[in-house]
């Protein structure tokens, strides 16, 4: 994408409620690094899934493979067995679903189930055939930054601009999918909090959305419940705040990226996380509200 690109068009599928998205976090894995094995049987994912979208979330996203730092790959046949199933009865449920995958196959067969949006962390580079997938369906295609598989992630944490490197990184995945067909206003962009980054590197992408969210895409922002929370609340003895603890705190990071002109944040909580928005937008709108 050349720095000169007109900003696109809205992207269709995208959710557009006039206030900042909420995309709620649905692991149907055994080992997610904050709710890992609580959704791993499906009737209770699916019952997850419904009840976020009833507290007001605006998508689910339904992801098979852990991502936290260190995690191994599951087969691709695991991944779909663990997240096809819940697409389909969140779709039956009439819940809006995105896909968390890096892989195409699994992308496919999800939209094919219903889901509207593909979320991918690897941003295009885990599997070429993704945006050949994206473009065929014409769906919304979330780009995040990454800089490798979660097995060796925190060993790719060396920036000496972390701020211009990502978002170069990510404008080189846009003109790529853009290559690759891709409708540019299907695109979302992502700073990818905790992947390959360390709580520095976070607090430096956070403070400065507007690096991002000047490129003309829509921004997502995902963290919630992170490990650069944990620290942030650590205790006097330095132990890390539990991931069951740092609610307060992401639905800060909401409501400062929803004032910062973040498209979307996605959480685990989701109701902590409306109410944040629902502050930012009377805030915003000032006494007109009154
Ligand atoms: N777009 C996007 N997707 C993601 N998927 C998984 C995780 C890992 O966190 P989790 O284990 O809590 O899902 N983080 C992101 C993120 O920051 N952005």
């Amino acid at each position: 994408m050349s720095e000169r690109a007109s900003t696109p068009a809205r992207p269709p599928g995208l959710p557009r409620p006039g206030r900042c998205v909420v995309v709620g976090v649905l692991n149907v894995t055994p080992d997610s690094f904050s709710d890992g094995g609580r959704f791993d049987d499906r009737d209770a994912a699916v019952a997850h899934g419904v009840a976020m979208r009833d507290a007001g979330a605006d998508l689910v996203d339904v992801g098979g493979e852990s991502t936290r730092p260190g995690a191994g790959r599951v087969e691709p046949d695991v991944e779909a067995d663990r997240v096809l199933p819940v697409v389909r009865e969140l779709v039956a449920e009439g819940v809006r679903v995105s896909i968390d995958t890096t892989r195409a196959a699994v992308a496919e067969r999800a939209v094919a189930a219903g889901a509207a949006v593909v979320n991918d962390v690897s941003g295009g580079l885990a599997d070429p055939r993704m945006a050949a997938v994206v473009a065929q369906a014409r769906v919304p295609w979330v780009l995040m930054h990454w800089r490798g598989p979660s097995a060796t992630m925190n060993r790719l944490a060396g920036y000496e601009d972390v701020l211009g490197e990502v978002r170069a990184e990510l404008v080189a995945r846009v003109d790529a999918a853009v290559l690759a067909g891709v409708d540019p206003s299907l695109l979302v962009l992502d700073p990818g909090i905790g992947f390959a980054k360390t709580a520095a590197h976070n607090w430096a992408l956070l403070r400065r959305l507007d690096v991002l969210t000047a490129l003309g895409f829509p921004v997502l922002v995902g963290a919630s419940r992170k490990r650069f929370l944990g620290e942030l609340l650590a205790g006097a003895d330095g132990a890390l705040r539990p991931p069951a603890g740092r609610d307060g705190a992401t639905a800060a990071i909401s409501a400062l990226a929803a004032h910062s002109g973040a498209w979307g944040v996605r959480v685990h909580d989701v109701g902590s996380t409306m109410d944040a928005i629902a502050v930012t937008t009377a805030w915003g709108l000032g006494a007109s509200r009154a």
